[in-house]
C-alpha cells in the first residue's frame, strides 16, 4: 500500500507526473479557441464570435446536446488536410505535458463530410498528426471512427464503407452524439459487419441513457469497451455483469461535471465504481470544451473523492490495461507506473 498524500501539492505532484493513457478523446473536441481564430482565418471562414473570450463565455452547457450544438459548429473552421494535422499535433503537444504515453482517439468523419471535407482530407491529416506524434514526442496512438447516433444506420453504412482503404490504419468503431432516443440498437447491422472487417467495437451509453442502453451496446453491438457507463450504476445486477467481464469503463468527470451529467465533482461515481470492482478510467472527452486534460481530469477527481494514493495508479494502469495495445505493452506500461510510484515515495 502507497502511503497517504502529505499535502494538496504533493498530491499534485505525483498526478503530474504519473504516465498515463487515454482511451476516450473526441480529436475534433480538443480544438482550442485560439485555433479556431488561427483556422478560421486561414480559410477566411466566419465564425460568430469576436474574441477567444467570447468564445469561452459561450461553453456553458446544459445538457450533451447543448454542447453538440456548439461542438458541431466548431468543426466548420477544420478544411485541409493541415488543418487536421495540426489540431491533432496540438492535442499530442498539449498531453505530451500530462505524461499521455499512449492514446485511442475517436474522429467523427460524418461531421466533416457532412459539410463537404472528404473523408480522405480529414483521416489523411490525423493519421500524418499521429505518426509525427510518434517519432517525434514518443506518444503512440490508434484511431477509432465514431458513428453519429443521431444519423441514420444507411449513413453509418456509408462511412464504413468510405473508411475501406484505410482500415489497416483505423483500430475500431465507435458510437457517438445525441445518446436518448438514439439506442445502441439501431446500429447493430453496422457494427457487425465492422467487426467481420476486424474492427474493435465501442460505443458510449449510459451518459445520459439508461442502463438499458449499456445491456444494449454489450448484447447488441458486442462491445469491446464501454464509453462512459455512469448510469451502469442504477442497475445492481448489470454493475456485476460489467466487473464479472473485466469491461473497461472510459469515464470522464471534467465532461460530466460541464455536461450536468452529474452537479458536483464530490458526487462523481467513479469512486464507487472502483469499490464496485469495475475497471473504470479517467479522460478527458473533449477537453477544449470541458475545461481540462488528463492531468485536470486526474486532480480535480482526487481532490473531489479525496481518492488514495493506490486508487489513483489503479485508475492509471487501467488506462494502460484498458488499451486495444498487446500484453507486452500493457506489462511495460504497468511496470512503468510502478516504478514511478516507488521513486516518488522513495517506497
Ligand atoms: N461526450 C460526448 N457524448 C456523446 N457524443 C460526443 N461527441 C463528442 N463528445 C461527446
Ligand atoms: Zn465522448
Amino acid at each position: 500500500m502507497l502511503p497517504a498524500f502529505q499535502s494538496p501539492a504533493q498530491r499534485e505532484d505525483f498526478v503530474a507526473g504519473l504516465p498515463k493513457a487515454e482511451l476516450h478523446l473526441h480529436i475534433e473536441g480538443s480544438l482550442e479557441p485560439e485555433l479556431m481564430f488561427a483556422l478560421a482565418q486561414r480559410n477566411a471562414i466566419d465564425i460568430p464570435f469576436a474574441s477567444v473570450e467570447e468564445v469561452r463565455a459561450a461553453y456553458a452547457f446544459s445538457n450533451l446536446q447543448d454542447f453538440l450544438d456548439i461542438y458541431y459548429q466548431g468543426m466548420s473552421v477544420l478544411r485541409t488536410e493541415q488543418d487536421f494535422h495540426d489540431l491533432t499535433m496540438a492535442y499530442f503537444q498539449r498531453v505530451h505535458r500530462d505524461q499521455v504515453r499512449h492514446a485511442e482517439i475517436f474522429f467523427d468523419p460524418q461531421g466533416h463530410t457532412e459539410r463537404g471535407v472528404s473523408f480522405d482530407t480529414a483521416i489523411s491529416g490525423t493519421l500524418r498528426a499521429m505518426d509525427d506524434a510518434k517519432s517525434d514526442l514518443g506518444i503512440s496512438s490508434h484511431l477509432i471512427m465514431c458513428f453519429l447516433r443521431h444519423l441514420s444506420e444507411e449513413d453509418a453504412f456509408a462511412t464504413l464503407e468510405q473508411a475501406e482503404p484505410w482500415l489497416d490504419r483505423i483500430l475500431g468503431v465507435g458510437l457517438d452524439s445525441s445518446e436518448l432516443g438514439h439506442p445502441p440498437s439501431k446500429f447493430v447491422n453496422v457494427f457487425a459487419r465492422a467487426r467481420d472487417k476486424g474492427l474493435k467495437c465501442v460505443a458510449h451509453a449510459g451518459e445520459e441513457g439508461p442502463p438499458a442502453y449499456v445491456r444494449e451496446a454489450l448484447d447488441s453491438l458486442k462491445i469491446d469497451r464501454l464509453d462512459h457507463g455512469n448510469r451502469s450504476l442504477e442497475d445492481g445486477e448489470l454493475v456485476k455483469r460489467l466487473a464479472e467481464e473485466g469491461m473497461t469503463l472510459t469515464v470522464c468527470p471534467l465532461s460530466n461535471l460541464a455536461l450536468c451529467v452529474v452537479d458536483d465533482l464530490r458526487q462523481h461515481p467513479l469512486k464507487k465504481m472502483l469499490d464496485a470492482g469495475l475497471r473504470a478510467t479517467i479522460n478527458s472527452d473533449d477537453p477544449s470544451y470541458f475545461g481540462g486534460y488528463m492531468n485536470d481530469n486526474f486532480l480535480r477527481t482526487a481532490e473531489a473523492l479525496d481518492l488514495t494514493a493506490d486508487e489513483i495508479v489503479t485508475l492509471a494502469k487501467n488506462g494502460f490495461s484498458g488499451s486495444f495495445e498487446d500484453a507486452e505493452f500493457q506489462t511495460r506500461a504497468l511496470g512503468a507506473i510502478d516504478q514511478y510510484a516507488a521513486e516518488f515515495f522513495k517506497v
